[in-house]
């Protein structure tokens, strides 16, 4: 399943159209992705299986999904391989993380000196998405390349993060506790994980609105080149 808040920055704010892809733990089967011109990798209230990443499990009572994580795996694999573009939102900016050899934190909100990055308790969804912290931008990364912008305020829905940051990666911004909260992949032509929400109303966030448009454009050119 996805929230309909993916789809509707996808068609509207990237201008594309979207297939959903099944979440498999045997991964995608090679040669679906060399039919797409992008991949977006959506948010969760599952966690990834700290094995991936050399860690000790979680607590029980913490969520798993092994089907996504195959999945998401494979698919950061294959776009890799196929310099496909891609953006990650929040769990999928995790999973961006972990596949390029990067590790999490689990409830930072425990983390001395670590802000809650959890969403409002109570509340109406709105309240849930609405700016919580600021971030400064890398001016050297390509979030600050496609928004023109030094800084900015975002919505935060989430208790992991980053620790080691994924060889090849660059950190793209960083909240004001350190945490880094963008990464993007240089040698490819559009690879973006944000840790927020964009796809929250992208018509009210010049920000959110920038992200889903340069994925759109990069999708585009991408069809322009290989799927035309
Ligand atoms: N489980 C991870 C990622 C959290 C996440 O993706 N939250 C958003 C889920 C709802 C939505 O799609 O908006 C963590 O806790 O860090």
């Amino acid at each position: 399943m996805v929230v309909n808040k993916y789809i509707t920055a996808l068609v509207e704010a990237a201008g594309v159209d979207t297939v959903l892809l099944p979440a498999l733990e045997t991964g995608i089967p090679a040669g679906v992705l060399a039919r797409l011109d992008g991949i977006c990798l959506t948010g969760s209230y599952s966690n990834v299986e700290p094995h991936h990443y050399g860690r000790p499990p979680l607590p029980e009572d913490c969520r798993h999904d092994p089907a996504r994580d195959g999945s998401a795996f494979s698919l950061i694999r294959q776009a890799r391989e196929l310099n496909l573009p891609m953006l990650g939102i929040c769990r999928g900016f995790q999973e961006m993380n972990v596949a390029y050899g990067g590790s999490l934190y689990h409830r930072l909100q425990d983390r001395p000196g670590m802000l809650d990055h959890r969403e409002p308790e109570g509340g109406d969804t709105n309240g849930h998405y609405h700016p919580a912290h600021d971030i400064s931008l890398n001016p050297l990364g390509l979030l600050a390349r496609i928004s023109d912008l030094h800084s900015s305020r975002v919505n935060s829905l989430h208790q992991q993060g980053i620790d080691r940051l994924g060889q090849g990666l660059t950190a793209d911004a960083t909240a004001p506790d350190g945490l880094i909260e963008a990464i993007s992949d240089p040698s490819l032509a559009f690879a973006l994980g944000v840790q927020w929400h964009p796809e929250w109303q992208t018509r009210h966030h010049p920000l959110y609105r920038a992200i889903f448009t340069a994925f759109g454009e990069a999708c585009a050119q991408h069809q322009r080149r290989f799927n035309a």
